[in-house]
Parts: C-alpha cells; sequence; structure tokens
C-alpha cells in the first residue's frame, strides 16, 4: 500500500494545469454507446482509475475501445451486451451512467445497484422515475436493477425532485434517441451537463437548454460516432487554487475556467484571497491572513460539495470561526475527524461543521475517506508542522492526476512512498 507524506512548510509557486474533468468524461463515454455507426474521439481524457473503470465497463459491453496519451475511442457498432456487474459498480457509481444509453440504444439495461457509499446514501430514485416515465418497465431484485422497453422510449415530462447531476445526464441520453420531444425540469445546470449537451448534439442529438433548469431534448432515430474535447476540471483546479491560498503561495492554474468557478473564487475573495483571471486560467496569490467564511454546498452554480473539504482545510488557517453547511450530501463529513488528528479545531452541529482557527496544524498519520477529503488532507499537510502521511490513496486515484508530482513541481515537499507491509490495514474495496 501506498502513501503520501508531506513536509509542511513550503510556499507553492509556479503553474499548475488541470486535467479533463473527471465528472464530464464519465457521462461522455457512456454517451459514447449510442452511436450505431463511427468511432468515437475523446481528447483531454485525464488518465484516472475512473476512467479505466468507466472503459472497462464499456469493453464487457462488447464496445471497441482504446485509450493512449488522453485520447478515447470508442466504437459501438457491435451487438452490445446489457449489462453493467457489480464489481464495476462497487468501484465506481457513475457505471450506472450506461443504464440511459443503453435502454435508449437497445431497449435493455441490467447493472448493478451502487447501494451506498462513503459520503452518504445516494439513492438512484430520480434516474428510475425518468427512465420509467418515457415507457421502461424497471425492476429491482438481488442487487440488480433490470429495465427494459418495448420499441423506443417515449419523450416525456419529466421533473426532477432535486436537481441530481447524475439523473440529469442518463435521462438526457435516453431521451437523445427517444420518440418525441423530453422536457426536463429542475435539472442539474453544472458545466459538466454542457460538456455532454455538446457531445450529443455533435452526435446528432438534438439537446436545448443545458446549463439552464430546464432542457428540451428532440428525440432522433440514430446518432453517430463524434469527436469531443472535455472540459478542465474545475474541482481539480480549484483544489490547486485552494492549496496555493493556504500557503501563502503565488499560482497560476490553468484550465481554472473562471465562468466554471465562480462560487469558489467569490468565497476565495471574500477571505481575502487575491485572484487574477485571465482567459484560460487563474493566478491565485494567497494573503498572510485568512478571513473566515460561511459556505453553503448547493447545486451549481451554488458552492459545489466537491470542494467542501479543501475550503474546510483552508478555513482552519483562517483567523477567525467558518462555518461550512452540507446541503447536497447527508454524510459528507468523515474527514472532520481526520482533520482533527491534526489538531484542527472543528466541531459538528447537524449538518454543519464549525471551524475555529487559525490552527496551528500538526503532522499525524491520516486517512482519505473519500477523494475530495484526501486531497484536503494533503493539502492540510503543507501548512503542519511536520510530517503528514495520507493514506487510502485509491480515493485520491480516482479524481487526481499525478497529485503529489504537481504539488512537487509548485515546491511541495511531498512524495508518495510505499507503506511498510501490514501498515494499511483500512483497505476497504469499495472505492467511492
Ligand atoms: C461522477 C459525478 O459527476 N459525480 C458528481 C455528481 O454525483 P451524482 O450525480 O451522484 O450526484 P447527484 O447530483 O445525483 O446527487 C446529489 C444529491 O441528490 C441525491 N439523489 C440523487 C439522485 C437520485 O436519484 N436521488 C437522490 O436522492 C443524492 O443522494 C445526493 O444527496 O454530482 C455530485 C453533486 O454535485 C458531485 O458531488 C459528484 O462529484
Ligand atoms: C463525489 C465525487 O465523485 P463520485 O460521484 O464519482 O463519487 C467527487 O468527484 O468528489
Amino acid at each position: 500500500m501506498e502513501k503520501i507524506l508531506v513536509r509542511g512548510g513550503q510556499r507553492l509557486q509556479g503553474t499548475v494545469k488541470a486535467e479533463g474533468a473527471k465528472n464530464a468524461v464519465l457521462p461522455v463515454m457512456a454517451a459514447s454507446l449510442l452511436a450505431d455507426e463511427g468511432t468515437s474521439t475523446l481528447y483531454d481524457v485525464p488518465p484516472l482509475a475512473d476512467v479505466y473503470t468507466m472503459q472497462n465497463v464499456l469493453a464487457h459491453m462488447n464496445m471497441d475501445v482504446s485509450y493512449q496519451d488522453g485520447v478515447f475511442q470508442a466504437n459501438a457498432e457491435n451487438t452490445l451486451r446489457p449489462d453493467a456487474p457489480f464489481e464495476y459498480v462497487r468501484k465506481m457509481r457513475a457505471s450506472f451512467l450506461v443504464m440511459g444509453p443503453l435502454l435508449a440504444r437497445i431497449g435493455r439495461a441490467h447493472i448493478a445497484l451502487p447501494g451506498g457509499c462513503a459520503i452518504g446514501s445516494r439513492p438512484i430514485d430520480q434516474h428510475l422515475k425518468g427512465f420509467e416515465a418515457m415507457g421502461a418497465e424497471v425492476e429491482v431484485g438481488q442487487g440488480y436493477i433490470e429495465a427494459k422497453v418495448n420499441g423506443r422510449l417515449q419523450g416525456a415530462k419529466i421533473y426532477l425532485d432535486f436537481p441530481s447531476v447524475g439523473a440529469t445526464e442518463n435521462i438526457m441520453m435516453a431521451a437523445a434517441l427517444a420518440e418525441g420531444t423530453t422536457t426536463l425540469e429542475n435539472v442539474a445546470e453544472e458545466p459538466e451537463i454542457v460538456c455532454l449537451a455538446n457531445y450529443l448534439n455533435a452526435m446528432g442529438a438534438k439537446v436545448r437548454g443545458a446549463g439552464t433548469g430546464t432542457i428540451r431534448i428532440e428525440g432522433v432515430e440514430r446518432l453517430h460516432a463524434a469527436e469531443h474535447t472535455i472540459i478542465p476540471d474545475r474541482i481539480e483546479a480549484g483544489t490547486f487554487m485552494v492549496a496555493a491560498a493556504m500557503t501563502a503561495g503565488d499560482v497560476y492554474v490553468d484550465g481554472a475556467w473562471s465562468e466554471h468557478l465562480r462560487p469558489l473564487v467569490a468565497k476565495m475573495r471574500e477571505m481575502g484571497v487575491v485572484i487574477e483571471e485571465e482567459e484560460e486560467g487563474m493566478r491565485v496569490i494567497g494573503p498572510d491572513i485568512l478571513r473566515p467564511v460561511d459556505i453553503k454546498t448547493m447545486p451549481h452554480p451554488g458552492f459545489p460539495t466537491d470542494m467542501q473539504a479543501q475550503m474546510m482545510a483552508l478555513l482552519t488557517q483562517a483567523t477567525g470561526t467558518g462555518m461550512l453547511t452540507e446541503t447536497v450530501f447527508e454524510n459528507r463529513f468523515m474527514h472532520v475527524e481526520e482533520f482533527q488528528r491534526l489538531n484542527a479545531s472543528i466541531k459538528i452541529e447537524d449538518r454543519s461543521a464549525v471551524i475555529s482557527g487559525p490552527s496551528r496544524l500538526q503532522g499525524a498519520e491520516v486517512a482519505a475517506t473519500d477523494l475530495r477529503a484526501g486531497a484536503a488532507l494533503v493539502i492540510a499537510g503543507l501548512v503542519a508542522e511536520g510530517e503528514t502521511t495520507v493514506t487510502e490513496l485509491r480515493h485520491i486515484d480516482r479524481g487526481y492526476v499525478d497529485f503529489h508530482e504537481k504539488l512537487q513541481a509548485l515546491g511541495a515537499d511531498v512524495e508518495r512512498i510505499e507503506a511498510a507491509s501490514g501498515e494499511d490495514t483500512h483497505d476497504h474495496e469499495a472505492a467511492n
């Protein structure tokens, strides 16, 4: 088992580049199932564990796929196999995004139930409600969801109870090949939804309104392969922005697109961080004294839950009391105990974490409880006294490419090392 070892005290300086977005590439890869003709080529595909998992899921379904040097190619002309087994879905919940494309393309899907995970129970009722409204029969049993439709899915009016990112994507992909028009209301407005809609439209779909609260999809009979470039990862970019601010550093984050990062930029500026917006990225200059802020996570364009743990790290260094309220996931404070091990002063009150700073963080052994928590703990280690070791790196590897190397290049004293055997005893398989 490996771990990341951080020796705190360095100020980050230089330039770092964000990869293609994990949360954009996964639905786009799933959407490549919809093309019955040609080979899709996707650019800026990051070499992440989740990308390899999705590649394996598609290959399991009998697609021809290849991935090299950031370019993913996918051909779905073969007879497709309609199932995604538990061995993939347990590694990555986003495997469930193949359900909409499978139903639309071959009228059947047999997908393992995603189940709960480290950040909450994460039900899929909104996805299923959408498929049923479009005429699919859905049965849940023995750990699997079986869905089928006679003939084509039918366009429908669907109102989501909550603007779920995954449900919006899954239903949008299904509706692209449905008969008639689908109107999806109260949908997610995340930039990743727009990235998916652009790919679908390049395939010949008629999707309008992505990035707003209502999406209209006029179904077409067939879709063809297309070329598409994945947007930069706003969460990876945001993570480096926080790392820069945390260490009173001066870092240019290439690929930090300001239009995707408005809620983060607003809060960091409130804390006193200097942010210069440029066309392709942002320069972040950390102040000597950080002010505390209150933050509530919300669906886009609200503050992203995927930046909550990183902001917790930053708030430990603010002078005064700040608060983080998590409204998107029911249980996304597992990292608080790990932060406490680093001597942070954090109290949980219902769905909020109250952080008193500035804390003199002290290096300790901590475990990544989920993907963003892992990144946040490494960042906390950058300002902690002594050595911080972060274990359970499989979480970090789901969403960050060469995380420690990118930090090293900015001047951090960080390395990835082999843990002594038996040292890392919490190796649960389920990564998500
Ligand atoms: C691969 C990917 O893109 N992952 C992102 C996606 O996850 P994901 O698509 O799973 O997140 P959702 O937006 O669907 O979930 C948000 C909330 O809605 C609830 N819910 C969702 C679906 C449903 O059918 N019923 C239901 O109750 C969930 O339990 C959660 O509490 O959006 C999240 C919210 O921005 C991000 O944190 C994840 O990084
Ligand atoms: C929660 C996340 O991802 P996933 O939905 O894939 O678990 C994340 O990217 O922070």
